[in-house]
């Protein structure tokens, strides 16, 4: 019965062996059974029951009605290696809430630094390593207050496990047993982890030697002020979930997270304006038009550009990089709809069931990119109610408002100075599924905008000298004139979430 009780209503259910294959080639293949199946069936992955969500009232049911029933995650084997208390991110991810302005400055400071590295009208290049780059140290620059440069070695080594962890397939997951036999992926997602283990021991050990009760200078110092805070009041922090294991898993979980998703997102929203020009030359007018030449767009600008905005929100649908969320599992004996679910089994919310288009199919009739837009065309609406691409209830992305601020600054930055021709050979953008749909590697030209070769040295130039000024001064006066307070961690205030708001507080108020 496919882990729906006997005798109970139970969904459609698939044959398990004829699905395995084609899953893994097509994200959107659940959208073919859905034609024949209907919105709501089972099947079996491996020896893994699975309901297959496809409509959008049942997905709502799932993630935010019962979402405390079906907050429980798949124990696979990539998650036991890669992380394995989702829990623990609310912690340390609800410092990434919008209105962090020093979370901004760190973005357009590597924005800043991705623009100048682009500049090749000659020939066409990958951008991928650039952005990757630059995902990278935003996070690192949350994490343990560094940024690097490409070719530091430190940092090359964790491009490189970031990259393995992606590339790993999910066979395994499906079938667990296949651990046992030799297997290329799994060798090197070990190895991949064994690196990120060592580099987070590392920083551990440096934050340790260089902590101050009165300076928080990134998330590992949040961490480590909670778990001193913890033992000064002579708390077991394994009641709380502080220990220092935990403390290197929290930050090591946000890498595997945070950076992948979003510069795939980057490089599918690079492919969809290259291949279509009409959607780039509107967002460059708006650009133009809102920003100038003056300046560089900052976050209070995304009011004022609804165009991108829609457009980023276009990417997302289109191309889902977590085509099938992540799995849900039913804590206890349920339902969905009027289906019975059995305590145990795998929930997957399928967010290609609803109109999912072909990246090269845009035409200015058509326009998908309105569907974002008010009547007027010059702000946003409310997306349907199917629209979502970091899913929702209790399980929502727990990034979503970084990787909005990432998207906006990084594009704009790129577009306000760029433009990315399309005479050029596009590759064929076919999806690379793993555990992010990404796309075959694809270059670009990508040439400097007209006024922008004219005048290289503008006032946006001087805009960026005068805000590294900026920067240096205000860490001075945060760090040595005020001095911050430190975390109260009391014995009757021993929940995790308010350890983490007191954290998120002080790191937006930098
Ligand atoms: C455009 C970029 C991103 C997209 C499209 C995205 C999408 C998603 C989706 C679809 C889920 C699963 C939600 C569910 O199961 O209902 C998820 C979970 C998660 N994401 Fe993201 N994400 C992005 C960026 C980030 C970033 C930058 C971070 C952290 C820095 C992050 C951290 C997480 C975490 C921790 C979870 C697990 C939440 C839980 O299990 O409770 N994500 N994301």
């Amino acid at each position: 019965m496919n882990g729906f009780a006997p005798g109970d209503r139970s969904p459609p259910s698939i044959p398990s062996l004829s699905i395995i294959g084609s899953l893994l080639n097509c994200p959107c293949f659940f959208q073919q059974l859905q034609k024949k199946y209907g919105d709501l069936y089972s099947l079996m992955m491996g020896s893994h029951k699975v309901l297959i969500v496809n409509n959008h009232h049942h997905a709502k049911e799932v993630l935010i009605k019962k979402g405390k029933i079906f907050a429980g995650r798949p124990r696979t084997v990539i998650k036991l290696l890669v992380n394995s208390r989702w829990e623990r991110y609310s912690v340390s991810l609800c410092m990434f809430g919008e209105g962090s302005v020093s979370i901004e400055k760190i973005i357009c400071r590597e924005a800043s630094s991705m623009c100048d590295m682009l500049t090749d009208p000659e020939h066409a290049v990958d951008l991928a390593p650039e952005l990757t780059c630059a995902v990278t140290n935003v996070v690192c620059a949350l994490c343990f207050n560094s940024s690097y440069k490409r070719g530091d070695a430190e940092f090359e080594s964790m491009l490189r496990y970031s990259q393995g962890i992606v590339d790993t397939d999910s066979l395994v997951d499906i079938f667990p047993w296949l651990q046992i036999f030799p297997n290329k992926d799994l060798k090197i997602l070990r190895q991949c982890v064994s690196v990120r283990d060592k580099l987070l021991q590392k920083k551990y050990e440096e934050h340790k030697v260089n902590y101050s009760d009165n300076v928080q200078r990134d998330l590992l110092d949040a961490l480590l002020r909670a778990k001193r805070s913890s033992e000064n009041n002579n708390t077991s922090t394994h009641d709380v979930g502080l220990t220092e294991d935990r403390v290197l898993r929290t930050v090591g979980d946000i890498f595997g997270a945070g950076v992948e998703i979003t510069t795939t997102v980057l490089k599918w929203s690079i492919a969809y304006l290259v291949h279509n020009p009409p959607v780039q030359r509107k967002v460059q007018q708006e650009l133009d038009n809102k920003i100038g030449k003056d300046r560089h767009p900052q976050l209070s600008d995304r009011g004022n550009l609804p165009y991108l905005e829609a457009t980023i929100r276009e990417v997302l649908r289109i191309r889902p990089v977590s085509p099938l969320l992540i799995p849900h599992v039913a804590l206890q004996d349920t339902s969905v709809g009027e289906y019975t679910v059995q305590k145990g089994t795998r929930v997957i919310i399928n967010p290609c069931s609803s109109e999912s288009v072909n990246i090269t199919k845009y035409t200015e009739s058509s326009n998908p990119i309105g569907r974002f837009l008010n009547e007027e065309g010059d702000g946003l609406c409310c997306p349907s109610a199917s629209y979502l691409p970091f899913g929702a209830g209790v399980r929502v992305c727990l990034g979503e408002a970084l990787a909005k601020m990432e998207l906006f600054l990084f594009l704009s930055w790129i577009l306000q100075k760029f433009t990315m021709p399309t005479g050029q050979p596009l590759s064929d953008l076919q999806d690379k599924f793993g555990v992010v749909l990404q796309h075959k590697k694809f270059k670009v030209i990508a040439k400097l905008r007209a006024d922008w070769e004219k005048n290289p040295t503008n006032a946006a130039m001087l805009g960026k000298y005068i805000m590294c000024v900026f920067c240096t001064l205000e860490t001075f006066v945060r760090e040595f004139v005020f001095m911050k307070p430190a975390i109260k961690y009391h014995k009757s205030n021993m929940n995790k979430m308010n350890i983490l708001r007191q954290c998120n507080s002080m790191i937006n108020i930098n």
